[in-house]
């Protein structure tokens, strides 16, 4: 029981060091944050009801997340293959298009939330 707690902290550690990693070094994800921390304060400001609050922060999470995974599946593809190569890009291509879908959907969620108002 000590190993499998001590393992999932150590997990743990690991995965916020992912976190880290992620706002302090890619470009992307350092816009999404700011982004989304505006976002947070906009819903303090309007007052949010407990739904939109959940609304918002899937839709976040969703997008912090395939962000990361697609940041991830570059970072592979350009240590596996470092040259150009078509089958990469469509790799690249379609880890980006991912985050399209959810990046759509998110953005779909905050208007869908904050444009009453603004209107
Ligand atoms: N090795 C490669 N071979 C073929 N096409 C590539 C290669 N690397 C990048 N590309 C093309 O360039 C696009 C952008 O790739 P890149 O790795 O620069 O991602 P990015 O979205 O600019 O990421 P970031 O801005 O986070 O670095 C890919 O979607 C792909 O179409």
């Amino acid at each position: 029981m000590k190993d499998f707690i001590v393992g999932r902290l150590k997990s743990l550690k690991f995965a916020i060091k992912g976190c880290y990693l992620l706002i302090t070094t890619e470009h992307s994800v350092m816009l999404q944050t700011s982004l989304f921390s505006m976002i947070v304060i906009l819903g303090f400001y309007f007052d949010i009801s407990k739904q939109d609050w959940i609304n918002q922060t899937l839709a976040m999470a969703l997008v912090l997340g395939i962000e990361g995974l697609n940041t991830a599946v570059e970072k592979l593809a350009d240590f596996v293959h470092p040259d150009h190569h078509e089958r990469i890009g469509f790799i690249k291509d379609i880890a980006a298009g991912a985050v399209t879908f959810a990046a759509l959907a998110c953005m779909t969620i905050i208007s869908l939330i904050y444009l009453p108002y603004f209107l």
